[in-house]
């Protein structure tokens, strides 16, 4: 899987949906050849992973051949991660997230954090390490609760003044040094929302490759109905909003991202993000809890 400075290249199928490019080493070598590049690049290659079939999958950041002769070569285009991200299938997204975030490590890595000296990688790129000494460094992601907060018949999601116009999604923070999940969730729901949190029940998870590689845990986390006026902190939360059930099936409706242009409307993460995630399931328990009333 190849990218340039931190961009997957990606190419347009006939159905119009996209996917990231995979070559074989082969056709790696002759693309590099063929562009009068140095071949020894291959050589930073990192392991991804194996396939089903125990094929070796890798990445490479080919930030040193130049883009658009590559793009040309292989007929696709080096495409920004976060829009890659939206464009690719749920199935696909992840391993490009992994592959971004392993490269983007090793090369915020390349000097010992003890030693201040240049740092080797090993021959898969799973980790670091300082010759002559036993200071090893791994590839890290940082702990982030997102948590869906509810109070029996409502849910609450907040925007970011920098997220798209109309997108909201659960409320969402790093953990501090020390905290459990559960203590995240209380302190980011009171400080962003001004909520007492009675209880966390833990949803699922995932890896999120925004601002960096952050690990998300998702879930719900339950205030009193009678305890649910908003104190929200504008310096966080542009807005933040309690929202029905008739109101979330409206926003999960929404073709997303709306089209520039197009009537200012409420709408929630892709599908591929646990916010979606989050929302959908809200949606399925309170649908049950309806239907069994
Ligand atoms: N996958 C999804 O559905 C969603 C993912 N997110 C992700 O969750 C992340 C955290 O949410 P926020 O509300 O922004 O967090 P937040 O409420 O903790 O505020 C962000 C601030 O926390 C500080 N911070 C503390 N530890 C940090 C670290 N390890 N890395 C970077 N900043 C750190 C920085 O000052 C930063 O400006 C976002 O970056 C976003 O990408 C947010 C919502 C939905
Ligand atoms: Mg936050």
């Amino acid at each position: 899987m190849l990218f340039h400075s931190l961009q997957p290249l990606l190419k347009r199928n006939q159905d119009h949906s996209f996917s990231s490019v995979s070559l074989h080493c082969h056709d790696v070598n002759s693309l590099l050849r063929k562009l009068g590049a140095d071949l020894s690049v291959i050589q930073d290659s990192i392991l991804i992973g194996c396939s089903d079939r125990g094929h070796a999958h890798f990445c490479l950041d080919l930030a040193a051949v130049d883009a658009a002769a590559v793009e040309e070569e292989s007929g696709g285009k080096f495409v920004d991660l976060r829009k890659s991200y939206f464009l690719l299938s749920e199935s696909k997204a992840p391993l490009v997230a992994k592959s971004q975030a392993l490269l983007r490590w090793h090369q915020t890595h390349r000097f010992c954090s003890c030693s201040g000296k240049l740092t080797q990688r090993n021959r898969a790129g799973s980790h670091r390490f300082t010759a002559g000494t036993q200071n090893y460094s791994y590839p890290q992601m940082s702990p982030v609760v997102i948590a869906l907060v509810h109070d029996g018949t409502r849910c609450l999601l907040g925007r970011q003044a920098s997220f798209p116009p109309g997108l909201y999604s659960a409320l969402a923070g790093f953990c501090d040094m020390g905290e459990s999940v559960e203590e995240s969730v209380r302190r980011e729901v009171a400080e962003e929302a001004g909520l007492e949190v009675l209880s966390v029940t833990y949803s699922s998870s995932q890896h999120w490759p925004f601002p960096n590689s952050s690990f998300m845990i998702g879930c719900f986390a339950a205030v009193s109905p009678a305890h649910s006026q908003l104190s929200v902190d504008r310096s966080e939360l542009e807005d933040a909003r309690w929202f029905d059930l008739e109101q979330i099936e409206r926003g999960l409706s929404v073709r997303t991202p709306p089209r520039r242009g197009a009537p200012a409307v409420t709408w929630f993460p892709p599908k591929h993000a646990i916010g979606h995630r989050l929302i959908s399931e809200w949606a399925e328990l309170q649908r049950r809890h309806m239907t069994s009333r």
